[in-house]
């Protein structure tokens, strides 16, 4: 299949022209660049023909898997028949409202409203200024500061790079902006020490109770947690967290935005995270398994209580974008969902193969390299260390972590290395055996990792 001199001229071509994300751009044009060019169910294929088991998903976000030509022609269709209009100006089109109505339907009671975007990091921009016209159309313009969490992901825009908590984003650019502060993330394998993770969670839960306090509950307009903290590692909280979070929230009256950009539409094996976790937010920014990546889409989801005061009180919100609720990308989200509703992907998630991911993930837990493996449906993280025993981490986690994911790709299957934890994240079609080839060729990883990495 491969055609050295197009490949290469391809290569030489993005090298030339093509500044990627998160990328060192010199480093990464001595490498050569991978030109993926197709893909079918969870597999992809590159320039050169070599076949991956993409076990990540895409990034998060592949849910009903690739090669959906139903979501394909929904869009073409789309296209031909209104290829754009805006949602400015008093207008709306058939698809973008018809997407309204189904994500609202699936996001349980209090959920009636949502804002469209392009992409998570807009929706968290979107759901940032909703927070604080919010609290100054209820006559409370002081609480403008927004909590986030150290080593939460909320996009690349200046508001989505200040409110994560990743401090390599931060030093480019001059961020956090002002009014945003960060607590601990509920990680108790690294930062647990000797409590128990039931007590780790009330104890990292806590730390948004002081921090409300310090700032004073009237300069506090919102709270905002992924219910799993993805691209940080995969961080699921211990149980005792979420409770204790929604009690702070209430009691100080301080909005709660569930970033449900990875975690939502099915990733837990619920609609979206909160469900799974069983809280209510008032805000949830979406996007990612919205299209399964198909098109550019993301949304805000509005509760009740935040959506009646926006429409009786505020009145024009000045905020909004060219393609916020695309026709086309709203017509592919839309057959989506039908997919994911008609195969019934979501409960497979819960009920099938989440479960048999977790087991098999359960089967690397007693390697000598491994510290931990944690999962909830078709999310999972497997925590490198350097000891099991006093859960020692490698000096260099990001060299460890991207010496395994380059094992594994090297044996044809996609993994996310953050730091020194391995992240699963596949489509929701994936076959138990497929499953397997994935666990196993971890495995192996873990083998070399052993036999080749010291310290
Ligand atoms: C929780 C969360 N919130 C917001 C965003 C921003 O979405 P957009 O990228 O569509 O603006 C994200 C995105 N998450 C994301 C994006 C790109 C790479 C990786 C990775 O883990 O390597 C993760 C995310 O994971």
């Amino acid at each position: 299949n491969e055609n050295p001199a197009a490949r290469s001229n391809l290569a030489a071509i993005d090298a030339a022209h093509h500044l990627h994300p998160f990328n060192d751009t010199k480093k990464l044009n001595e490498a050569g660049v991978r030109i993926i060019e197709r893909a079918e169910g969870v597999h992809i294929w590159d320039a050169t023909g070599k076949k991956y088991l993409d076990a990540f998903g895409g990034l998060w976000c592949v849910n009903v898997g690739y090669g959906r030509k139903s979501i394909a022609d929904a869009a073409y269709a789309q296209m031909q028949e209104l290829p754009y209009y805006n949602t400015f100006f008093g207008s709306t089109t058939p698809p973008t409202t018809l997407l309204a109505q189904k994500v609202t339907s699936l996001a349980g009671p209090n959920m009636n409203h949502v804002f469209f975007t392009n992409s998570g990091s807009e929706a968290t921009d979107t759901w940032f200024r909703i927070a604080r016209v919010y609290w100054k159309a209820l006559g409370k313009p002081t609480k403008t500061q927004v909590i986030a969490r150290k080593n939460g992901y909320h996009g690349s825009t200046v508001a989505g790079a200040s409110l994560g908590g990743m401090k390599y984003m931060h030093e480019q650019g001059n961020l956090p902006i002002e009014g945003i502060h960060h607590i601990n993330q509920p990680y108790w394998y690294g930062e647990g020490g000797t409590l128990s993770p039931d007590d780790f969670g009330l104890k990292a839960a806590r730390e948004l109770e002081a921090k409300i306090l310090e700032l004073g509950a009237d300069n506090v307009a919102a709270f905002v947690a992924e219910p799993v903290q993805g691209a940080g590692g995969v961080i699921v909280p211990p149980s005792t967290y979420w409770p204790e979070i929604v009690r702070i929230c209430k009691q100080h009256d301080i909005l709660l935005v569930s970033d449900e950009v990875i975690c939502g539409f099915g990733r837990l094996g619920s609609w979206f995270g909160y469900q799974h976790f069983g809280y209510e937010p008032d805000l949830a920014p979406i996007a990612k398994g919205l299209s399964s990546g198909y098109l550019p889409v993301g949304g805000v989801l509005v509760s009740d209580r935040v959506a009646q005061v926006l429409i009786d009180e505020v009145g024009d919100f000045n905020h909004g974008y060219t393609y916020s609720g695309h026709p086309v990308c709203a017509a592919a989200a839309l057959e989506n969902i039908r997919i994911l509703e008609e195969e019934k992907l979501v409960e497979r998630v819960r009920d099938d193969i989440g479960p048999y991911f977790a087991k098999a993930l359960a089967s690397l837990a007693d390697h000598e390299r491994v510290g931990e493996v944690v999962s909830i449906g078709l999310i999972g993280a497997v925590q490198l260390t350097a000891d099991k025993a006093s859960r020692r981490r490698f000096a260099k986690p990001d060299d460890v972590g991207a010496q395994v994911r380059n094992q594994c790709i090297a044996s044809g299957v996609i993994v996310r290395a953050t730091g020194d934890r391995m992240l699963f994240s596949p489509p929701f079609i994936i076959s138990r055996a497929e499953v397997d080839q994935a666990i196993e060729t971890l495995g192996q990883a873990l083998d070399w990792l052993r036999d080749n990495v010291s310290e």
